[in-house]
């Protein structure tokens, strides 16, 4: 297809391939746990349900990826291990920690009435993600009695705040009683004021639990005397371990050695200084404009396995147009986004100190709420329709200086709109006109945006029909803060008074700089043929007051197809 001028864009995105033989360790957790367990009535300290969720999400993630080998978890986090030798995603960081996130996040939501059968999920779980690099064997080693070590701690913790709170005490008198007392102290509190022997609390709350890969007899087929043939298979298992970084646990597993390796010595001690590379986390470049884009994963099958009209299902970009407005009311840096097919851009201001511009906090926040709402909002857009296949979505940042090529990365994406809508409709109607696939393909190499419009015209019978499709399909979707007129505000009531601001679908042409002179204070910079550095002031954001409203393209003359494409290419 046809390169547009905008294409230098790409050279922004940086490289963030994990060299081998680093092992890759992809952490989730959850993003707002104590407000999700509040609002969901999670029993404390340990809601059994709540985790064995996350079991069941774990061992999906296993199941769907098989280059996870090993993982673990606690609470509300779990930490997924890829083989040593694995080539997932060519090794991309922000590829391989969104995938992972997304995927879990769908499967929460999908799998949470199995759980929850009584209660309603009250708005849409979301997860963090990062990679952390672990250079050796031992720092693995390191990292697993870390982590577990972490889940003995606040089990032990929490299971005496919760006795004493039960038993009377306030949240606040009940940590003070516990500051500064050790494990034993702890356990002795535990057994003379509540009769609770901790040794004998559920393993999974004391333990954490693993899912790992492991070889198995699979049957495959019988043989006519009816003996069966077996072949390994992997399966994914659920163990309980009270020392997963121990050699007597690790080194039973034969698939575990053999992709990863096996555990030297016991660890004793956890090394401070492999504590510190843990936690570490890249930032974004200050003073930039920050796009996140979000990618469907897969979703040429997951279009088919759904009979998403063909070459654009309005339903299928409404929802994700409507995830998109959710994800910009949950981050309120967010000035800006565009979505075409199964993909969204999301914007945010240049000063943003959203989790302190940490790449993967970014990404895997956005990615993970989205991938959340798609999931939860999909019988809204397809009511006939079961979800038969878990979306998910692969997320990157990418940082632009200046406001000049942050309008060329948006007029990039909305060309490739064009190009690939106008292909995709010749290509289609070639096929419903009689031509098979690979017929309609080979029409159509080499055709320049002219001859795509005039053949459009040919097999529809219809002067510039490619200009009477809907604007949604030719131009994909904006999603801002508009400024709401005074008598929106006024018909919508009380609670409306004081929000200026709503935030809205529009369908317009974002390669015309009229677009951005019309709205100076999405950009917070004044145009004048040039963005310059002049400052609107700061927007006031509100809540949206109607996340359902999809205006109609303003002013039309702004449709991209009124003039040439080729203007564009
Ligand atoms: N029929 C139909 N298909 C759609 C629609 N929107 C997106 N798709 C499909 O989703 C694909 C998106 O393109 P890509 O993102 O390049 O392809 P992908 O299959 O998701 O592959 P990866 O992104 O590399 O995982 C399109 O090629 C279509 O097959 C739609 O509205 N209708
Ligand atoms: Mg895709
Ligand atoms: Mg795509």
């Amino acid at each position: 297809m046809a390169n547009s001028k905008y294409e230098y864009v790409k050279s922004f995105e940086v490289e963030d391939e994990i060299m081998l033989p680093i092992i890759i360790v992809v952490h989730i957790d959850n993003r707002d746990f104590s407000r999700f367990s509040e609002v969901h009535e999670f029993v404390k300290p340990n809601d059994k349900r709540a985790l064995e969720l996350m079991n069941e999400c774990a061992k999906a993630v296993l199941e769907q990826f098989p280059d996870i080998i090993f993982s673990y978890g606690f609470c509300d986090e779990y930490s997924f291990v890829f083989k040593k030798q694995t080539k997932f995603y060519q090794r991309r960081a922000s590829k391989i920690l969104s995938l992972i996130i997304s995927y879990f996040s769908t499967i929460y939501v999908t799998k949470w009435k199995e759980l929850f059968p009584q209660t309603e999920m009250r708005f849409p779980p979301s997860f963090q993600s990062r990679v952390i690099s672990c250079a050796s064997m031992e720092v693995l080693q390191s990292y697993l009695a870390w982590r577990q070590r972490d889940c003995h701690l606040s089990n032990q913790y929490n299971t005496c705040l919760w006795e004493l709170i039960r038993n009377g005490k306030s949240e606040t008198e009940a940590q003070e009683i516990l500051k500064g007392t050790q494990k034993q102290e702890k356990n002795e509190l535990l057994y003379q004021g509540f009769n609770i022997n901790y040794k004998e609390q559920e393993t999974i709350f004391r333990q954490g639990t693993c899912i790992l890969k492991t070889e198995v007899q699979h049957i495959v087929k019988y043989k006519q005397d009816g003996s069966p043939v077996q072949r390994l298979r992997m399966k994914a298992i659920k163990v309980h371990s009270k020392n997963i970084a121990s050699r007597s646990f690790w080194n039973d597993y034969l698939c575990l050695c053999r992709e990863l390796g096996h555990f030297e010595e016991d660890a004793n001690k956890i090394k401070p200084e492999y504590v510190k590379s843990f936690l570490h986390v890249s930032k974004l470049m200050p003073s930039t404009w920050i796009v996140i884009r979000i990618d469907g994963c897969h979703f040429h099958r997951f279009s088919d396995v759904h009979e998403f009209e063909k070459p654009n299902d309005a339903r299928a970009l409404n929802l994700m147009n409507s995830c998109a407005v959710s994800v910009l009311e949950e981050f309120k840096d967010i000035v800006f986004s565009y979505g075409v097919s199964d993909e969204y851009s999301f914007v945010l201001k240049k000063e943003s100190q959203l989790y302190q511009r940490r790449s993967s906090e970014i990404v895997s926040a956005v990615v993970s709420l989205f991938s959340s709402m798609y999931t939860m909002k999909w019988k809204e857009f397809f009511p006939q329709k079961e979800l038969k296949h878990p979306p998910y979505f692969d997320g990157r940042a990418v940082c632009y200086p200046t406001s000049e090529i942050l309008l060329d990365y948006l007029a990039w994406r909305q060309v490739d709109c064009h190009i690939n809508n106008q292909y995709n409709t010749c290509f289609w109607m070639l096929v419903k006109s009689g031509k098979s696939k690979s017929e309609a393909q080979n029409y159509l190499k080499g055709t320049q945006a002219q001859e795509k419009h005039e053949l459009l015209t040919r097999l529809s019978g219809i002067i510039d029909y490619y200009n009477t499709l809907p604007l949604m399909f030719r131009q994909g979707s904006s999603v801002f803060w508009d400024k709401q007129e005074e008598e929106e505000i006024a018909n919508q009531g009380k609670d409306a008074v004081g929000k200026c601001y709503k935030v809205v679908v529009d369908l317009c042409n974002i390669i015309e700089k009229s677009f951005w002179e019309a709205h100076p204070e999405i950009l917070g910079e004044k145009f004048n043929g040039n963005f310059s550095s002049g400052s609107y002031g700061s927007l006031r954001r509100i809540t949206c007051c109607d996340c359902k409203v999809s205006k109609l393209a303003r002013s039309n003359n702004l449709s991209l197809l009124e003039q040439p494409a080729t203007n564009f290419l």
